[in-house]
Order: structure tokens, then C-alpha cells, then sequence
């Protein structure tokens, strides 16, 4: 029987693991798909680089034309990451009218819109499940499973890295650099773990993540991004104090017409969900207003989950070409985009700040958010060495981004406040 011929783009963590998926399941690949898979070439930048897994080095090259201008490739799968060569190597394919399976988020956070009309104004499929939340069917369920419903809130743990980095800080009160280091051995992290950390690798699946769930084009400047690097052991163990864990929640919202994406180290509350998600897997909570409350969860980052995503792509381009429906399913944003206003965005907040320990300095504090209207919820002072002068925790009740922004100008001028050591978002 005539194989399909796939074209490999890549062959690092995931691409070794598509390698050993479509490999060591052949036989049930086959027999999904009706006819042998066969990588009949791999893009690599180093042809003579040992690699983890025993390729044939004649289908090993450095020239990407090689693959995407091979008239013999059908299907091509591409994980070597990047964003401007890789869309030309894309729109190029599609242009020849191969079908594309990509776990590339950066790419696809922003210029997804383009290569999905691409791939339909070309009868073709792009699909890009490994792109967010690794081995979880996330992009699946929002496209097919909840086509019926509404959404209201998407709210993840998308980024493994960060993930296991403030588990580790958390569980086993661990350094940030070293963990970060761990993650990276273990293959977790972008090339560049800048992305990572700083949550930029989070807000372009978020940018993925709303695009679908809301069906308009959001995009990744709409999101707003804060990282972990100064999440302190400090904020960790107030968190568990008051019955948090610190996690990097995406978090999309719409309200009737109006949305709102970011992400952002946030202390959610130890009985949701999602806060007893650990290491790296990542855990995807959606709320319809049909279905109520979902919530998927699985790896997020490693070689054989993501390869596990990457490979159920490819046999769905297959099932789909041999029943001749490729290039339907593109889910392209429909709806206009209306951002909501710092005063439309509501949240619960957690405040710590070291102050001079004197009398009326609460009684301060205290007046600043009353005067603009934000109700606190609860106030603590843990005893605190002397040179510190008094450390406060301040957690509010629901209040919108603009007034939170206000109290913060209005602490800024109060002499009694020596730093707003840390704010947080509060969840759950
Ligand atoms: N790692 C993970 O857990 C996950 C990764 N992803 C995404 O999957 C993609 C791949 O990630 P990952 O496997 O970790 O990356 P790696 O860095 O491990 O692998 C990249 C591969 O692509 C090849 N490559 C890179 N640039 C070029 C180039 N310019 N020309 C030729 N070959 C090139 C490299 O070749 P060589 O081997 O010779 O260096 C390598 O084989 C990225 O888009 C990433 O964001 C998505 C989900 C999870
Ligand atoms: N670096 C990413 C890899 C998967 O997308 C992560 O840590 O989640
Ligand atoms: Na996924």
C-alpha cells in the first residue's frame, strides 16, 4: 500500500518524539488511517549532531526547500520553532498544497489568522494542537466539543516551565535559577527561557486560546503579561498562609460583548482546581454559558506528550484527506473584537507592604481605599524583624483594575509606605 509521506520539520524534544510515535505505533496508526505513515525527510540544523534516537542520516537535511518543495511529501509536520523563515516555509507548503501540523504557538499567536486563510483558500489543513497545553486536546474541544456553547472564561496553567518552577519553590521551598535549569534539562523550556518565565510563551496561548474560544482575533498585544521572575519565596509562603498557592493563570473573560486577556502570577485559592495542578502539567478550566464548568488537564510541555498531539494531528489531516474534507475546519475569528477597560476589569487583590511601624499609618492606608472605593477584605500584620518597620498584607474585595491602579498612585505618595512589595491577583 502507497504511504503517506510526511516531511519533518525539526528534530529536537518533540520532533524525536513524533519520530517514536510514528514509529513504535505504526501498526495502529495504520490501521486508523488505512495506509503506512512513512518521515521520509527531517529538516535538522546539524546534520552531524548525535541524536537521542537512530535515524536513517540520508533522510536527514539542512535545506528546508528540500522538504517543502518535494512534490512526493503530502503532510508537513513542523516543529523546529521560530517565526519568520518558518511562515514562509508554511505558506509555501500550503501553497503546494500540503496539509501542516505545527506545535508552533509563537507562529500561530501571530499569524494564525493568515495561515489559517491560507490553508482554506487552499483546500488545505493546518492543524496545531501541540501548540497549547502540550498533550491536553484543548484546541480540539474548543473547536469541535464546545461549537455548541458560548464561552465565558478560559482560565489556564498553559505554561509548564513556570509551573513546575513555582511548584518546586513551593512544595520544596527550592531556588528559582536552579529549578529553571532543571526545566531546561528536562527539555520543558523554549530555547530562550526568557519567554517562559516572563510569560510571554503563556500569553501567546492565551492569544490562541480567547481567539477561539471567543471567535474574535485576538491578539498578543490585547494580552496583558507580567511573569514569575519576582515571585519571591516570600509571597509563596503568604499565599499558603492565607490559603493560596501562586500560580500563572492565563485568564480570558467576556461580558456580554467585552473581553479582556492576561496572564500574570495570581494566588489562587487551595480549593479550586487548579490550584493543586503541579510540576508541568498544565490544566485548562472553561466555563459556557450552557455547559457551566469544564476543566481539561494534562502534560504540558515534555517530548512524548506534545508528540502524542502532534501525531493525532497528522491522523486527522489523513482521516480527513481520505474523506476529502480537508481545509474545512479552520476556525476563523468571526466576531468583531471589543476589548474591555481597565474600569470594566474586576478582581480581588492581595497587597504586601512594608511600612513604618507607627501609630495612624493604618489609619492612612485605610483612607486611601476608601477614598477610592475599594473594600478591603481583610488586613494582617505578621510580626516582622524591627529594621523592616511593620509588614502589612492587604487582601480587597472585588475591585477593577482602574481603581487598583488608583490606590497604588495614591500609596506612592504616602511617606508612611516604604515599598508595595507585591500585588496579586486572587482567584478562586
Ligand atoms: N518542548 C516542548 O515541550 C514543547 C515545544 N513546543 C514547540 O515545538 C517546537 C519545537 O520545540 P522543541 O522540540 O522543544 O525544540 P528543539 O530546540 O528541541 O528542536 C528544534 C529542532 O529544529 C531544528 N531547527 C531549528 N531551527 C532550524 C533551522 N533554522 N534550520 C534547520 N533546522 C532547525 C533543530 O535542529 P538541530 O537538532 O540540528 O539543532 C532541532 O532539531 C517549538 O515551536 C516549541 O515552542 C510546543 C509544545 C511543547
Ligand atoms: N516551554 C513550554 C513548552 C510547551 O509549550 C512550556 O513550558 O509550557
Ligand atoms: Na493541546
Amino acid at each position: 500500500m502507497k504511504p503517506v509521506k510526511v516531511g519533518l520539520l525539526g528534530l529536537g524534544t518533540v520532533g524525536t518524539g513524533v519520530v517514536r510515535i510514528v514509529e513504535g505505533h505504526q501498526e495502529d496508526l495504520q490501521s486508523q488511517v488505512g495506509s503506512p505513515i512513512a518521515i521520509s525527510k527531517i529538516l535538522v540544523k546539524d546534520r552531524t549532531k548525535s541524536r537521542s534516537i537512530a535515524v536513517d542520516s540520508s533522510k536527514l537535511t539542512e535545506d528546508p526547500w528540500e522538504i517543502v518543495r518535494d512534490p512526493e511529501i503530502d503532510i508537513i509536520i513542523e516543529v523546529m520553532g521560530g517565526i519568520g523563515t518558518t511562515k514562509e516555509y508554511i505558506l509555501e507548503a500550503l501553497e503546494r498544497g500540503k496539509h501542516v501540523v505545527t506545535a508552533n504557538k509563537d507562529l500561530m499567536a501571530l499569524h494564525g489568522q493568515e495561515i489559517l486563510a491560507k490553508a482554506s483558500e487552499k483546500g488545505c489543513d493546518v492543524l496545531y494542537e501541540a501548540s497549547v497545553a502540550g498533550g491536553i486536546p484543548i484546541i480540539r474541544t474548543l473547536i469541535e466539543g464546545f461549537s455548541s456553547d458560548r464561552i465565558t472564561k478560559i482560565m489556564g496553567i498553559v505554561n509548564g516551565t513556570t509551573n513546575y518552577i513555582l511548584t518546586k519553590m513551593s512544595q520544596e521551598g527550592a531556588a528559582y535559577e536552579d529549578v529553571l535549569k532543571e526545566a531546561q534539562a528536562l527539555g520543558y523550556a523554549e530555547s530562550d527561557p526568557t519567554s517562559d518565565v516572563e510569560g510571554l510563551d503563556a500569553a501567546r496561548k492565551m492569544t490562541i486560546l480567547s481567539t477561539l474560544g471567543f471567535r474574535a482575533n485576538v491578539a498578543l498585544e490585547d494580552v496583558d503579561v507580567k511573569g514569575i521572575s519576582s515571585v519571591t519565596q516570600e509571597d509563596i509562603q503568604y499565599a499558603k498562609r492565607l490559603g493560596y498557592e501562586v500560580k500563572l493563570l492565563g485568564i480570558a473573560e467576556r461580558q456580554d460583548d467585552f473581553i479582556s486577556v492576561s496572564v500574570q502570577p495570581t494566588m489562587v485559592k487551595k480549593s479550586h482546581p487548579v490550584a493543586s495542578v503541579n510540576g508541568v502539567f498544565n490544566a485548562v478550566y472553561v466555563h459556557g454559558e450552557a455547559v457551566g464548568e469544564t476543566m481539561f488537564y494534562g502534560p504540558g510541555a515534555g517530548e512524548m506528550p506534545t508528540a502524542t498531539s502532534v501525531v493525532s494531528d497528522l491522523v486527522a489531516v489523513i482521516k480527513n484527506s481520505k474523506l476529502g474534507v480537508n481545509g474545512r475546519q479552520a476556525a476563523l475569528a468571526y466576531k468583531e473584537k471589543k476589548l474591555k477597560s481597565d474600569e470594566q476589569i474586576a478582581a480581588k487583590y492581595f497587597l504586601l507592604l512594608h511600612v513604618e511601624d507607627r501609630a495612624g499609618v493604618l489609619a492612612q492606608i485605610a483612607n486611601v481605599f476608601s477614598r477610592v472605593d475599594v473594600s478591603i477584605e481583610s488586613v494582617m500584620q505578621p510580626a516582622t524583624p524591627d529594621q523592616f518597620g511593620a509588614e502589612l498584607i492587604i487582601t480587597t474585595h472585588n475591585a477593577s483594575k482602574a481603581s487598583l491602579n488608583e490606590v497604588l498612585a495614591e500609596f506612592g505618595k504616602l511617606s508612611a509606605i516604604r515599598t508595595v512589595k507585591s500585588v496579586y491577583r486572587l482567584e478562586g
